[in-house]
C-alpha cells in the first residue's frame, strides 16, 4: 500500500536518511524503532509530504506520490502526535471533530459532535468529557482524546508517533491495547514510531529498525526476540554497550 524506495534526506551537511527502502501492506501494523535522531519522524514526514526527500520514490496504492500531496490524499491519514497536541482553546469534542468541522469532508455541527462523542466512547471516555477543555484532563485522558481524533475521520492509514511517551506503564498498556484493537477493527494500516518495547510487542505485526539512515533490520516480533543482529539486540535489551553509540 505504501512503498518507499531509495529515500534520502539531508539537512545541510547532515545526511539523515541515506536510502531507505520500506513497504507497508494494507492492514498491516508496522512499528519503526531506532535510536534518537535516526530520522524516524523525518521518514513519516516524507510520507505525509511535510518534508520533501532529496532522492527516492514514494508510492501509495501503486501511484507515485513523491513530492505532491492533495487534500484528498491527506484526508486518508490520521495521526496521533507525541504529547497528544490538543488545541487548548477548544473543548474536547471540537478537538476530536477537528477535521469533521472543516475542509472537504465537512459535516454539520450536530453530526460532527455526535461522531466525536461516539469516538470518545470508543476510547473509553464518557460523554461528560466532551465539553471539558484539554487542560482539565490527565495525560492518559489526553492521549485517549488524541486517539479519538486520529480515528474520527476513519482514516485508511494511521501514524502513531511515540504513543506511550509520558504515561505510566499501566496507562501505556491501556493505550497499546486500544491502538491494537482500533487498527484491527478499522482494518486500517498503521505505522508507529516508538522507543517503548511494550508498545512494539503489543502493536507490531512487523518491526523495522532504522539505523544510520538506512533500514537496518526488519522482521516479526518473534524474529526480533531471537535475532543475533547486535544492533537490534542492543536496542531491545536497552544496553549502553554495543555497536550503537550511546553518546548523542
Ligand atoms: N526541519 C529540520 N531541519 C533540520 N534538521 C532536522 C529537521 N528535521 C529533523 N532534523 C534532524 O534530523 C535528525 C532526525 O530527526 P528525527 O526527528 O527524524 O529523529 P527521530 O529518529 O524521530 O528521533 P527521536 O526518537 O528522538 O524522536 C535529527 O538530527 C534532527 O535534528
Amino acid at each position: 500500500m505504501i512503498g518507499l524506495s531509495g529515500i534520502e534526506k539531508a539537512f545541510g551537511p547532515k545526511k539523515v536518511l541515506r536510502g531507505v527502502d520500506l513497504s507497508v501492506a494494507r492492514g498491516e501494523s508496522l512499528v519503526i524503532i531506532g535510536g534518537s535522531g535516526t530520522g524516524k519522524s523525518v521518514l513519516l514526514k516524507c510520507i505525509l509530504g511535510l518534508v520533501r526527500p532529496d532522492a527516492g520514490r514514494i508510492t501509495f496504492d501503486g501511484a507515485d506520490v513523491t513530492g505532491r500531496r492533495s487534500d484528498a490524499f491527506l484526508a486518508q491519514f490520521g495521526m496521533l502526535f507525541q504529547g497528544a497536541a490538543l488545541f487548548d482553546s477548544m473543548p474536547v469534542w471540537q478537538n476530536v471533530a477537528f477535521r469533521l468541522l472543516r475542509g472537504p469532508g465537512r459535516r454539520p455541527h450536530a453530526e460532527a459532535r455526535e461522531i466525536a462523542v461516539e469516538k470518545l466512547r470508543r476510547v473509553g471516555l464518557g460523554p461528560e468529557v466532551a465539553d471539558l477543555f484539554p487542560a482539565e484532563l490527565s495525560g492518559g485522558m489526553q492521549k485517549r482524546v488524541g486517539l479519538a481524533r486520529a480515528i474520527a475521520a476513519e482514516p485508511r492509514v494511521i501514524f502513531f508517533d511515540e504513543p506511550t511517551t509520558g504515561l505510566d506503564p499501566i496507562m501505556a498498556g491501556v493505550i497499546n491495547d486500544l491502538i491494537r484493537d482500533l487498527v484491527t477493527e478499522m482494518g486500517a494500516t498503521a505505522i508507529t514510531i516508538t522507543h517503548d518495547m511494550s508498545s512494539v510487542r503489543a502493536i507490531a505485526d512487523r518491526v523495522a529498525m532504522l539505523h544510520d539512515g538506512k533500514l537496518r533490520w526488519e522482521g516479526s516480533v518473534a524474529q526480533m526476540d531471537s535475532t543475533d543482529d547486535p544492533y537490534v539486540a542492543q536496542f531491545i535489551h536497552g544496553r549502553a554497550e554495543g555497536p550503537i553509540a550511546a553518546i548523542r
